[in-house]
């Protein structure tokens, strides 16, 4: 019954704030847009379409704000007024009582908190719709004292949010069903997607893992401090880790004063991300600015600190070579090599033709070569060409989509610190050093030395394989025989190919290197 008026709530907010005109321009059925004119009677739409839409999903709740949250990164379905008005969306939302954070605490630990921490503020430091965070103190495994940050779920959460998804696929349904538009907006693939990702929010120790991985890969690099888990603290609802002191990235007249490099700050901050998405594949993708420090330590002055790992991205080789080909293809204003990576890659159908989709691309791109090589932005680059892929039918991945968007938040909070930030010679030599590993030898030599431990276990067994083989074998002599010989002549084309192709291979690349540094940059 609940869910019913819940329901007809969500119907009234989205007719009050004239949201049918934005998803639904035109319903299939007249019907319908006859009992729509009936149901609002009389309401003003002055305010954009956007603005609209941020107040009514602000009206409907936290669920419903973290959904345009996530739409607003959506560059590829949602139009760019839109996006920019559902970025602008906060969860402002009261803590919860801390007496509750302490019983969801003391439910996951099976103890009383005083046998938990050696002291825990009951004040929060901050709230959102998910989880708050209060600063405390544990004992580690070597009896030392250490500061800490409690991350606690809201309780309940699963059931709020199991509910409004529940709603959201309903309406999704509707929308697809309904109206014209609905095919293209996808939008029950959308909420299912934002339906993974709030569950995958509900998981404290993934979000946890996420951090423990992200450490490990930035250790060395002496660029960002990301907090120690204390894995033993940490639970599906409560995360514990090291407590982080800094100053907010916000506050640029508070570090200049301190002393800090800022231009070399937005340097490092291109060179974090570009090695997290080029050297390691597996990037922080919640970049915004409350999540973002800088330490005044004297052991770690003017490094950034890094919090929330609750949305890191992962790409896969193929996507890297996606994007740096793409890159590449694009300062060097080759459309039509940016349409044929589209074309080979699948990414757009096999029936498209090369010029028209070059055409497309050259329209999209060649107008920011009117400025600055220094002033031009990759996260807009990618996003238009996201937005022009969409009219030949591509489907954007996901987790290309989170880069972009990452990549946009980075290009900002570089140029708000530097606004003389070169962002493409501080990229430059990561795809740079990335294209040459994966077309020179190395690439040879890493493939060779990963498949060495496979050789190393398969050739001492092969007598026992071959036995086996003769043993399993109770055919005719003369067929096994010839079998066997077929088996050879097979290897043997085998290994010859194998020679020629790595001679071929490995020659073909020392003179693709040669050029690339010639030529490419
Ligand atoms: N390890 C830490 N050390 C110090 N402060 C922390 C730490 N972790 C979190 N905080 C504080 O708590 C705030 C919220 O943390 P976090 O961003 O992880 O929570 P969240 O619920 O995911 O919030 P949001 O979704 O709004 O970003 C941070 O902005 C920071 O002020």
């Amino acid at each position: 019954m609940s869910r019913f008026f819940r329901g007809l709530t969500i119907v009234w907010v989205v007719l009050r704030y004239g949201l049918d005109e934005l998803v639904l321009s035109g319903f299939k059925h007249p019907s319908l847009n006859t009992l729509r004119r009936v149901l609002t009677i009389g309401r003003k739409l002055e305010a954009p379409r956007g603005e609209r839409l941020r107040e009514a999903l602000e009206q409907l709740g936290p669920i419903f704000v973290k959904f345009g949250q996530v739409l607003s990164t959506r560059s590829d379905l949602m139009p760019p007024d839109v996006a920019q008005e559902l970025a602008k969306l906060q969860d402002r939302v009261p803590p919860f009582d801390s007496q509750i954070a302490i019983e969801t605490i003391e439910r996951n630990f099976r103890k009383p908190l005083d046998q938990i921490f050696v002291s825990f503020e009951r004040t929060p430091v901050a709230s959102a719709s998910i989880a708050q965070v209060h600063f405390a103190t544990v004992r580690d495994r070597d009896g030392q004292e250490r500061e800490v940050a409690v991350k606690v779920l809201r309780p309940g959460m699963k059931k709020v949010i199991d509910k409004d998804v529940a709603l959201m696929y309903m309406m999704a349904g509707w929308v697809e069903k309904l109206s014209n538009e609905g095919k293209r907006l996808k939008p029950l693939q959308v909420v299912a997607e934002f339906d993974n990702y709030l569950h995958d929010e509900l998981d404290l120790i993934r979000e946890a893992s996420n951090a423990a991985q992200l450490r490990r890969n930035m250790d060395g690099l002496n660029l960002v401090l990301i907090p120690e888990i204390f894995w033993d603290y940490c639970h599906a609802e409560v995360m514990v880790m090291e407590r982080m002191k800094g100053v907010p990235i916000s506050q640029v007249d508070r570090l200049r004063e301190a002393g800090v490099d800022i231009p070399k700050l937005a340097r490092d901050g291109v060179t974090l991300f570009f090695t997290q998405v080029f050297r390691d594949g597996f990037f922080h993708a919640d970049m915004h600015p409350g999540n973002i420090m800088v330490s005044l330590d004297a052991a770690t002055f003017g490094r950034y600190i890094s919090l929330d790992f609750g949305i890191v991205g992962t790409l896969t080789e193929f996507d890297k070579e996606y994007l740096a080909q793409n890159f590449l293809a694009f300062f060097r204003r080759d459309y039509k090599r940016v349409a044929a990576l589209h074309i080979e890659s699948g990414w757009v159908p096999a029936t498209t033709r090369v010029e028209e989709l070059e055409a497309a691309i050259r329209a999209v791109c060649e107008p920011y070569f009117d400025r600055p090589l220094a002033e031009i932005s990759l996260g807009m680059v990618l996003m238009r060409l996201f937005q022009t892929s969409r009219r030949f039918q591509v489907e954007i991945q996901p987790q290309l989509v989170l880069l972009q968007k990452t990549l946009l938040n980075i290009e900002g909070l570089g140029r708000q610190l530097d606004p003389n930030l070169d962002l493409w010679s501080t990229a430059k030599p990561f795809l740079e050093k990335w294209m040459l590993e994966q077309m020179g030898p190395q690439r040879f030599w890493r493939e060779l030395q990963a498949e060495a431990p496979r050789y190393a276990k398969l050739i001492p067994e092969l007598p026992r394989l071959v036995y086996g083989y003769l043993q399993q074998k109770n055919g005719s002599d003369q067929q096994l025989v010839q079998e066997l010989l077929r088996e050879q002549r097979r290897t043997n084309r085998l290994l010859q190919g194998l020679i020629y192709g790595g001679l071929g291979f490995v020659l073909g690349m020392l003179a693709m290197q040669v050029l690339t540094r010639i030529r490419i940059f």
